[in-house]
C-alpha cells in the first residue's frame, strides 16, 4: 500500500465517505483512515438504528388512528433484531467495499495530524505508519455525546446515544436528560417498545426548542397522551447509582427524585477532536473546526486542511455533512488540477438558509429555513401564516384524530418563503418541496401554480398560500 496520496480523509462516516467519492471522481488518489467502523456513527449508533427503533412505534400509532384495524403489542425482540440487521450486525465489510470501489484506499486505524499534509495512523494491532498527502487532508471525525458535569452523572454510567440506539433489552423505566432531538426520538422509541415509565427531564420550557413553538406543543401533547412524563423547567443537580446494574436515582432542582432502570443523557454534542493533532498545525484542540464555505479550515498556512460533517459544527445532520463533503471533494480536485474552484456547487452555503431537518417522532416535525422568531431576529420583514394540517382532506383520510399544523414564514418585501415547518404524522415527505421553495426563493406567485394533487396532504401548500391572501 502506498504511503502518499493526493487526499487523506480522517474519518469514514457519511461525510468522509462522500469526500472520498467526489475527490476520486475528480481523478485524485484518496486514502480513508477509519478508527472505528466505516459508515460512522450514522450507520451504527445514530440515524439508522434510531429510525429502525422508531418506525414500528410510529406504525403502531398510525394503526391506532384507523378504525377497523387493531394491533397487538409490539414484539420488542423482533424490532431489536431488525435494528441489528439495519446496522449490518455492526460489521462494516459492505461499507469498506464501497469505499474501495470509489476507488479509495481504506486504512484501518486512528489518524492524527502530524504537521502539514502529514497523517500518523495508529493501527489496531499497535503499529503505526505515516501517510503524506500531496494536496489535502480532510477531517471528518464527527462528534460525541456531550455529558454535562453534573455530580455523580459520569459515575452512574448513563446511556448516551451510543447505548440507547444499540439497546439489547428495553428497560422497564427510563429517565432522559434533555429535550432536543435525540431525547425526543429515543424517549418515544423506548417508551413505545416497553419502557412503561419514561420520564423526560427538560431544563428549558419546551421540547425541541429550535423548532416553532406549535411543533413543541404537538409533540408534548402526543407524549403526554401516550404516557411519557415530560417535566419542563427541571434541572438535574445530582445522580447516583448505588450498585452497578441497579437503578439510577436522579435528584432534581425541585428537590424531587426520579428513579429509573437506566438514564439517557441527550444534551448535545462535542466535536470528535481529541488526539487528532490539531495543535500540530496551529489550531485549538478543543472545539469545532472552523471552515469557510469550501470547507477549508480557517487559519492554517497553505490552505491544505479541510473539515466536513459534525466536526465543523455547522449543521450536525448526515445530509448536511454529505452535502458539505460533495463541495469539499470537488473543490479539492479543482484546486489540485489548477481548474476553476469557484463553481456554485463548490460552496456549501445551504446551511445559511436553515438546514432541512426531520424529527422522526409521532407526530413528525420537519422544518427548513428560519423560524418566525429567527427571521425577525435576523431583521427580515416578516409575516407568518399557519394552518391546521388535520383540516386538509388528505390528512383526514390518513386516520381519525390526525393532529398537525403547518406554518410558513414569508419575507413580505420579496414575497418568498424564509422558512416552513410541518408537524404531523407522516409529514416528513412534505419537507423537500419546502426545501426547494426556500432554497430557490420561489416567489409566492409562482408557487401558486405548483398545484398539489387531491387528496394529498400536500394541499396544505394551497391552504397556506390562501391564508397569506393569494
Ligand atoms: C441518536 C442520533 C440520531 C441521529 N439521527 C439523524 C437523522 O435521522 N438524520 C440526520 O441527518 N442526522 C441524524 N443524526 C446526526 C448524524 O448522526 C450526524 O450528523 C452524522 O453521523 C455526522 O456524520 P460525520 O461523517 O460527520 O460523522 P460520524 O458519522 O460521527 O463519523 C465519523 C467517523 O470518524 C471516525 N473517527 C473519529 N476520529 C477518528 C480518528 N482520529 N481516526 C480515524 N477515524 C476517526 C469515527 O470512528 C466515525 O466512524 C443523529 C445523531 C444521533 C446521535
Ligand atoms: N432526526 C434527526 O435529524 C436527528 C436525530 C437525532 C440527532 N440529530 C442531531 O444530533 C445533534 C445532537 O442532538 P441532541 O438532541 O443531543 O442535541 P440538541 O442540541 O438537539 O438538544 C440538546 C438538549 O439538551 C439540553 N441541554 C443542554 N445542556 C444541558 C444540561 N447541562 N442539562 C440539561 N439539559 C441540557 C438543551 O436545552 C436541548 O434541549 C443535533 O444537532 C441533531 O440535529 C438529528
Amino acid at each position: 500500500m502506498p504511503d502518499e496520496f493526493d487526499v487523506i480523509v480522517i474519518g469514514g462516516g457519511p461525510a468522509g465517505e462522500n469526500v472520498a467519492d467526489r475527490a476520486g471522481r475528480g481523478g485524485l488518489t484518496v486514502a480513508v483512515v477509519e478508527g472505528g467502523l466505516a459508515g460512522g456513527e450514522c450507520s451504527y449508533w445514530a440515524c439508522v438504528p434510531s429510525k429502525a427503533l422508531l418506525r414500528p412505534v410510529e406504525l403502531a400509532a398510525e394503526v391506532g388512528r384507523m378504525p377497523g384495524l387493531r394491533l397487538g403489542p409490539i414484539d420488542a425482540g423482533a424490532v431489536l433484531a431488525r435494528r441489528d440487521e439495519a446496522v449490518s450486525h455492526y460489521d462494516d465489510t459492505g461499507q469498506v467495499r464501497w469505499i474501495e470501489g470509489v476507488p479509495a484506499t481504506f486504512v484501518r486505524g486512528r489518524g492524527s495530524l502530524d504537521g502539514p499534509l502529514r497523517v500518523r495512523v495508529a493501527e489496531p494491532g499497535g503499529g503505526s505508519r505515516s501517510l503524506t498527502a500531496r494536496h489535502a487532508v480532510v477531517l471528518a471525525t464527527g462528534s460525541h455525546a456531550a455529558v454535562p458535569p453534573v455530580p455523580g452523572l459520569a459515575e452512574a454510567e448513563p446511556w448516551t446515544s451510543h447505548e440507547v440506539t444499540a439497546v439489547k433489552a428495553v428497560p422497564g423505566s427510563l429517565a432522559v436528560i434533555g429535550g432536543g432531538v435525540v431525547a425526543c426520538e429515543m424517549a418515544q422509541a423506548m417508551h413505545g417498545l416497553g419502557a412503561a415509565r419514561t420520564t423526560m427531564l427538560v431544563r428549558g420550557d419546551r421540547l425541541l426548542p429550535r423548532m416553532e413553538p406549535f411543533a413543541s406543543e404537538l409533540v408534548a401533547e402526543s407524549f403526554a397522551a401516550s404516557g411519557i412524563d415530560v417535566r419542563t423547567g427541571t434541572g438535574v443537580v445530582r445522580v447516583e447509582r448505588s450498585s452497578p446494574g441497579g437503578p439510577v436515582t436522579v435528584h432534581l432542582s425541585s428537590g424531587a427524585l426520579v428513579e429509573a432502570d437506566e438514564l439517557l443523557v441527550a444534551t448535545g454534542r462535542r466535536p470528535a477532536v481529541d488526539g487528532i493533532g490539531l495543535e500540530s498545525v496551529g489550531l485549538p484542540g478543543d472545539r469545532f473546526v472552523e471552515v469557510d464555505d469550501s470547507m477549508r479550515a480557517t487559519g492554517v498556512d497553505g490552505g491544505w486542511l479541510y473539515a466536513v460533517g459534525d466536526v465543523n459544527g455547522r449543521d450536525l445532520l448526515t445530509h448536511m455533512g454529505k452535502y458539505q463533503a460533495r463541495a469539499c471533494g470537488d473543490v479539492i480536485a479543482a484546486r489540485a488540477k489548477g481548474e476553476p474552484d469557484d463553481l456554485p456547487s463548490m460552496r456549501a452555503g445551504a446551511g445559511g438558509y436553515g438546514a432541512p431537518q426531520v424529527v422522526f417522532t409521532d407526530p413528525q416535525v420537519c422544518a427548513v429555513g428560519r423560524t418566525e422568531a429567527l427571521a425577525r431576529a435576523d431583521g427580515f420583514p416578516v409575516r407568518a401564516v399557519e394552518y391546521d394540517l388535520g383540516a386538509v382532506t388528505g390528512a383526514y383520510l390518513l386516520g381519525d384524530g390526525y393532529r398537525g399544523r403547518a406554518k410558513a414564514v414569508v419575507d413580505t418585501e420579496r414575497r418568498v418563503l424564509l422558512g416552513v415547518t410541518f408537524a404531523g404524522p407522516g409529514a416528513a415527505e412534505l419537507l423537500h418541496a419546502a426545501t426547494i421553495a426556500v432554497t430557490a426563493e420561489v416567489p409566492l406567485e409562482r408557487l401558486w401554480h405548483a398545484v398539489p394533487p387531491f387528496p394529498t396532504v400536500s394541499e396544505i401548500w394551497l391552504r397556506l398560500l390562501e391564508a397569506y391572501g393569494l
